[in-house]
């Protein structure tokens, strides 16, 4: 309550209102307004007893703190219309019309003040392999090729149970361009419109950008303006802030616009259809907040806080952008009521990106002439995070010093990274870097475990690690907790903490009760039972088999200069032997990841018969490319026959191209449910090798 009545700022306050509306009611209709106050039939009655000996100041009061500045006068409006009292309601009416429009104007230039300090913080964003350095998001921003994905279950099933027309229009629609959109049209789809979009991607993809780019457009005036007056971004970080109850309005009052009171915020929030909010790396929120209970709770805390927001008691009409990566689309489609998933499938231009990356047009040609040479890494640019590792390995080295065909795994540009990181270490590190990069995988490890991105330092003291500021390994994030900063450490990215964690694996060895050194054998088994049931370790597992090689153990070595302790391949292959892993993409993905001639053929000699199926990938589309690599990659190197029978796998002429290496080297290949674009068949028929029967 701001004052006893007088006007502040030139607007009357709502309690000086109150105060003379109830001042002027005679002293029985007083006494009868505050029974009808009490009202069990109206929206949260007040006590009677609280209020049977108030006089009008105490009774101003009390409506303010039951009801908050917002809803106080509507509250009295409808008990005083009960009582019969139309002419005190009028006038009410009318002065509280005038305090809100006086609010809302003050209101804009709030918005205005938060659009601006929204485009200063997104313009220039913090490159991630620096602490000073800044880079233009308008300039450094690539277009991404965005696709319509339906719903899994749902147009899956339209494939399985329909024929015909109905399953080749379904088909078309999911691999034909038509299904793309933008940013722009992310709340319209063919005429219809949508209020929730889930947006996902596997790691590095560009979710996190996007969002950044959608929030700066916005503050920019270039992007949904008549459409939303605020858009909020919220990560897990601002979720763990969460310390006690608070409704909506306390929290955004509290993260976003600190200016302005929760009062204030409520009046943004009754147009909520005006107001988007930004949920950003949903699968970096911890597990335990995601357990879905519909409620009508107003008030959340840092653990139901995403069950409010997403099951919508908190707001019906705002409007939610989620990103998050393919492995929790399951779990949150539990959640969302008839949302739209529009997967991020990469760069639309790759050339592009080179060109935003560096200054000098010279430049970003040199080096694209150069990962053109390498047509797997050049597919492998797709994924903005490659480009930007790339990048920047080159802007610190000359392109005589890189042999780009050595890189064809994802694991094989991050060791390079790894490299480039080291060769820039300070003096100081750099003579103990083994030791540092072994307490930052423990760290990454430790995070990867958790679901933990941001680290406070205690976490890195936990590990050894001291202050970041002389290390290139983790970036600073300064916040801001009431009038105090405080600083977070995280690692560039999260798939950089995912390959730090699978690095712990080479370089940590446990000793058991007798003091003896145990194998890392039980800690990657571990891990890998572990992965059954949380997903999300699915990244680290692949670098893992990536960094198994013997070759890249040795490369490694050279990186840190110390001898790697530690061997996993074994335990990975036990693992690969004792379990099914049906449908077989994964083993291939990680078998492709290995680059390791004599443990794919040794793997692929105990699988003579493959599965691959489409249904597995309808989440992770841009996946197929690499299946289909991979597939080709360990067909080549096996020395057995195989069958292979292919289920709702769409073979169109790239995925031919693909394939052509492997494909003869087959017995007999099983095509069911399989789509073939115009029915073209005849390349399967040019096949010839050793093929005895396709079906
Ligand atoms: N559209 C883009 N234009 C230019 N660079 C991009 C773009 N998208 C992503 N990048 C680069 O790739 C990096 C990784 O992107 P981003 O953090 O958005 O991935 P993500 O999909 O959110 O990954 P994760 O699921 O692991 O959080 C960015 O830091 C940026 O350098």
């Amino acid at each position: 309550m701001s004052d006893g009545g007088r006007p502040s700022n030139g607007i009357p306050s709502v309690y000086g209102v109150i105060l003379r509306c109830l001042e002027g009611l005679s002293s029985y209709d007083f006494q009868t307004f505050k029974s009808f106050l009490c009202d069990n039939n109206l929206e949260k009655p007040m006590r009677f007893w609280r209020l049977e000996k108030a006089n009008p100041v105490k009774t101003a009061k009390l409506l303010i703190s039951h009801y908050g500045e917002t809803k106080a006068v509507p509250a009295m409006c409808r008990a005083l219309r009960q009582s019969s009292l139309y002419g005190p309601v009028e006038e009410l009416e009318e002065k509280f019309k005038k305090i809100q429009a006086a609010l809302l104007e003050r209101l804009e230039a709030c918005r205005e003040r938060y659009m601006k300090s929204m485009r200063s913080k997104y313009l220039k964003m913090k490159e991630k392999n620096s602490n000073f350095q800044r880079f233009d998001l308008e300039k450094r921003y690539t277009k991404l090729l965005l696709v319509d994905k339906q719903p899994k279950k749902t147009e899956k099933k339209k494939l399985l149970t329909h024929t015909g027309s109905v399953h080749l229009e379904t088909m078309r629609r999911l691999s034909s361009g038509e299904t793309s959109t933008t940013i722009e049209d992310l709340f319209t789809q063919n005429g219809e419109e949508h209020r929730i979009v889930v947006l996902e991607g596997p790691a590095g993809i560009g979710k996190t950008m996007t969002i950044n780019k959608i929030m700066l457009d916005w503050a920019s005036g270039k992007l949904y303006q008549d459409k939303f007056n605020y858009l909020f971004c919220i990560t897990s970080h601002e979720v763990n802030r969460i310390t006690c109850e608070m409704t909506l309005a306390e929290f955004i009052a509290d993260t976003f616009l600190q200016e302005c009171t929760s009062d204030k915020v409520e009046v943004i929030l009754n147009h909520s259809e005006k107001v988007l909010f930004l949920v950003d790396g949903l699968d970096e929120f911890d597990q335990a907040f995601m357990t879905l209970q519909r409620g009508s709770s107003q008030e959340f805390t840092k653990e139901s806080f995403l069950n409010c927001l997403l099951t919508k008691p908190l707001l019906s009409e705002s409007s939610l952008i989620v990103t998050t990566r393919p492995f929790m689309l399951e779990k949150l489609s539990g959640y969302l009521e008839v949302p739209r998933y529009v997967e991020i499938m990469g760069l639309e231009d790759r050339e592009e990106y080179f060109r935003n990356f560096f200054d000098n047009e010279e430049q970003a040609q040199d080096v694209l002439g150069l990962i053109k040479e390498n047509e797997t890494l050049f597919t492998l640019c797709a994924v903005p995070m490659t480009c930007w590792i790339i990048c920047t390995v080159f802007k610190h080295q000359t392109k005589e010093g890189l042999d780009v065909q050595k890189y064809n795994t994802t694991t094989s540009i991050y060791t390079l990274y790894l490299k480039s990181l080291v060769k820039h270490q300070g003096k100081d590190l750099k003579s103990d870097i083994s030791c540092h990069v072994k307490r930052l995988s423990a760290l990454a490890k430790e995070g990867v475990w958790n679901q933990k991105v941001m680290f406070m330092e205690v976490d890195l003291k936990r590990h050894g690690l001291v202050k970041s500021s002389d290390s290139l390994f983790l970036n600073e994030n300064v916040f801001q907790r009431d009038i105090e900063e405080y600083t977070c450490y995280s690692f560039f990215h999260l798939s950089v903490q995912e390959f730090f964690a699978a690095l712990y694996y080479l370089l940590h060895e446990e000793t058991n009760d007798n003091q003896k050194v145990v194998h890392c054998k039980s800690q990657v088994r571990t891990l890998l039972e572990k992965s059954e049931k949380r997903p999300h370790l699915a990244s680290t597992i692949r670098f893992l088999f990536g960094l198994s090689k013997e070759k890249q153990i040795k490369e490694i070595e050279n990186i840190i200069s110390c001898k790697i302790p530690s061997r996993p391949q074994s335990a990975l292959e036990n693992w690969m032997k004792e379990k099914q892993h049906e449908p077989h993409h994964r083993t291939l993905m990680w078998l492709y990841e290995t680059q390791d001639k004599v443990f794919v053929k040794r793997v692929m000699s105990r699988l003579p018969e493959l599965k691959i199926e489409g249904l597995y990938f309808c989440f992770e589309e841009s996946e197929k490319k690499l299946v289909d690599r991979s597939l080709s990659y360990c067909l080549v190197k096996s020395k057995t026959i195989h069958k292979i029978n292919f289920y709702d796998h769409t073979m169109n002429p790239e995925t031919f191209d693909t394939l052509s290496a492997g494909l003869p080297k087959c017995l007999k290949l099983n095509f069911e449910k399989c789509w073939f674009p115009n029915g073209d068949i005849s390349r399967l028929c040019k096949l010839g090798g050793k093929l005895k029967e396709l079906r």
